[in-house]
């Protein structure tokens, strides 16, 4: 069976919402599927999961929440080649750096060698059904797609 790490900060909920949305999804799709919070996790677990999807709200100005700095700081230099990873998290846009800790973490599955396999998604407050959709869809796509690797 695949696994999956569904791994994510969240102050207020928004994230954490979706998070759930999308590890359920993955379980219900067939991935043995793990969800935790950033502050309880270790960027070395990483190495450990087939697919990777992490969450983040944005904080500062365009910044990564001072939740998951230990685990961004923890990812360097691991070796990501071969993972499946997907990014999602909550925003405002009225800030001029919408979802900023989203990107930058792409940003860095990517230069760590795992490959995205969709449109990260952004969503402002809470998530609309609509995005929510999109979440669940996230977390079946990535099982769907470790199911035929593995
Ligand atoms: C001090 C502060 C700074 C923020 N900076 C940004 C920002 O630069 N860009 C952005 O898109 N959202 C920013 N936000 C909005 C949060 O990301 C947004 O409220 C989000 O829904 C929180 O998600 P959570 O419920 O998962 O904690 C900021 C919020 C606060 C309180």
């Amino acid at each position: 069976m695949s696994s999956i790490l569904v791994v994510y900060a969240s102050l207020t909920g928004n994230t954490e919402e979706a998070a759930e949305v999308i590890a359920a999804a993955a379980r219900e799709a067939g991935a043995d599927t793990v969800l935790k919070e950033a502050f309880d996790a270790n960027a070395e677990e990483l190495l450990q999961y087939d697919g990777i999807i992490i969450g983040a709200y944005t904080w500062g100005d365009g910044e990564l929440p001072d939740e998951f700095l230990d685990f961004y700081d923890g990812m360097a230099g691991l070796d990501l080649t071969g993972k499946k990873a997907a990014v999602f998290g909550s925003g405002d846009t009225s800030y001029p750096i919408y979802c900023g800790a989203v990107d930058t973490i792409e940003n860095k599955l990517k230069e760590l060698g795992a490959e995205v396999v969709c449109e990260s998604l952004k969503f402002e407050y809470g998530a609309s059904s609509g995005e929510k959709e999109r979440a669940s869809e996230i977390g079946k796509l990535l099982a769907g797609l470790l199911s035929v690797a593995t």
